[in-house]
């Protein structure tokens, strides 16, 4: 069988990988529309020997579609009433509907059974979560989670592609010897902006009352859902790094019950999605230079906590449009076509 997709957000950095993978994993698709905002409407993109072109998204553009797969942003929350009303599921990459307690929030590999109660729309989790989560659950599976403590470290790719292009031209600008211009981080629309080339900004979004970013309370507040135990106990601080496409994380966790390194090191290389890559004998550990262009977190530097009981220290790094976004949708559309849930 095959599906009629919509990509709502085709022409950025996400809706791109959208493409690269649906061709890659020879998504089945029937009809493919290409839908973007009235600035990117009218665009040609070719795509597995046909010319598209992008069109821009109304309520009507989503008749006749059977998946719709939304890049993020804000025309989640514009456009998936009218596509789950024209029958299409909606597969969310914004933060739109992911606390919505009537949408799953979903990494295919940690947490499928909450497809199941979707009600047209399926909500793609922050890639920092998506990252940390793949890491966290074949542990979970052997000793319940206490308490969690995560550092990012996080690609400009987060930023979209002004991002990706603002730091290419910093560097550019330092080795020339030309004046370093900062428009975009730590975030376009934020009042004030740094240079990200040598430099770590410890702000993604914007700041809350609690004095945390909507980064780390994404961090926090999905994971408890993903995980569906309110009783974890996190806190994140998400920085931005001179990094392209890959994220990074510090994790520390606390567990009722203690997991040994080689348990957890076990436990790690068999789940799905997961590469182990840790021999510090061999100076093997993940590196965002590594996981870029790759479908697998890779898991590392995994070391007993000696300050507490029962924890573990960890790194894992993962692309952060591939599956930090776009693998991760398309992975769930993959599951409900094999779970005939369409
Ligand atoms: O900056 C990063 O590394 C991750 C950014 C994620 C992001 C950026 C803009 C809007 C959103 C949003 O949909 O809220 C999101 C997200 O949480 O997926």
């Amino acid at each position: 069988k095959k599906y009629n997709v919509a990509i709502l957000g085709a022409t950025g950095a996400v809706g791109q990988e959208f493409l690269n993978l649906i061709e890659e994993r020879n998504f089945p698709f029937a009809e493919l529309k290409l839908l973007a905002s009235k600035r990117s409407a009218g665009k040609k993109i070719q795509f597995m020997g046909k010319e598209y072109t992008v069109e821009e998204a109304t309520d009507a553009s989503f008749e006749g579609v059977d998946i719709a797969l939304f890049a993020g942003g804000a025309a989640s929350k514009t456009f998936a009433p009218a596509a789950v009303k024209a029958g299409a599921v909606v597969i969310d990459n914004s933060s739109a509907f992911r606390m919505d307690p009537e949408v799953p929030l979903v990494v295919p590999e940690v947490n499928p059974e909450a497809i199941a109660s979707h009600k047209g729309i399926i909500a793609n989790p922050n890639c920092s979560t998506i990252i940390m989560v793949m890491a966290l659950k074949p542990l979970y599976d052997v000793s319940k989670i206490k308490r969690i403590v995560v550092s990012t470290y996080q690609a400009v790719s987060g930023g979209g592609k002004e991002a990706m292009a603002e730091l290419e031209e910093q560097v550019k600008a330092i080795n020339e010897g030309r004046e370093v211009v900062a428009n975009i981080l730590p975030g376009a629309s934020l009042a004030k902006h740094y240079q990200i080339a040598f430099n770590l900004i410890p702000q993604i979004d914007v700041f809350k009352e609690n004095l945390y970013t909507k980064e780390e309370m994404k961090m926090i507040d999905e994971t408890k859902k993903i995980m569906s135990d309110d009783s974890l106990r996190i806190t994140a601080t998400t920085v931005r790094v001179p990094v392209y496409r890959s994220h990074a994380e510090s994790v520390n966790v606390e567990f009722e019950d203690e997991i040994s390194v080689e348990k957890a090191r076990e436990v790690l290389a068999a789940f799905p999605g997961v590469t182990l890559t840790d021999n510090p004998d061999e100076q093997v550990y993940p590196m965002p230079l590594e996981t870029s262009g790759k479908d697998d977190v890779e898991v590392g530097r995994i070391r007993k906590d000696y300050s507490i009981d029962n924890g573990l220290n960890f790194w894992v790094c993962g692309d952060q449009i591939r599956k930090g976004a776009a693998l991760n949708a398309l992975q769930i559309a993959e599951y409900m076509i094999e779970h005939d849930m369409f």
